[in-house]
């Protein structure tokens, strides 16, 4: 199942910089994996923003669950999910 997902990032402004190094090494390292894996197709930076849009491939609403509350950072982030369905104009399906 795909699913199109928001994430914003809001880490506390007076984080102590090793922390947040450490946290942000975590996460690319977390996302990369499932990127690997095939799980995470599209990852894109909003322009300007701490935040990304991303597409994930998961088999159900568990594993979604499961992926993203394992972020290092899934406790600094505010998470928007949008299940996808098959649209029926596509021609390549
Ligand atoms: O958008 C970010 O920087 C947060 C994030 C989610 C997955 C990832 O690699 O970074």
């Amino acid at each position: 199942m795909l699913y199109h997902i928001r994430m914003d990032v809001n880490l506390p402004a007076d984080m102590d910089p090793e922390v947040r190094a450490d946290l942000l090494a975590r996460e690319r390292a977390y996302s990369q994996k499932a990127q690997r894996e095939g799980r995470w197709p599209h990852l894109w930076r909003v322009a300007g923003e701490f935040a990304n849009v991303s597409v994930v491939d998961v088999a159900d609403h568990d594993e979604l669950h499961a992926l993203l509350s394992g972020l290092p950072l899934f406790a600094y982030m505010d998470i928007e999910v949008t299940p996808l369905a098959v649209h029926p104009n596509k021609i390549d399906q």
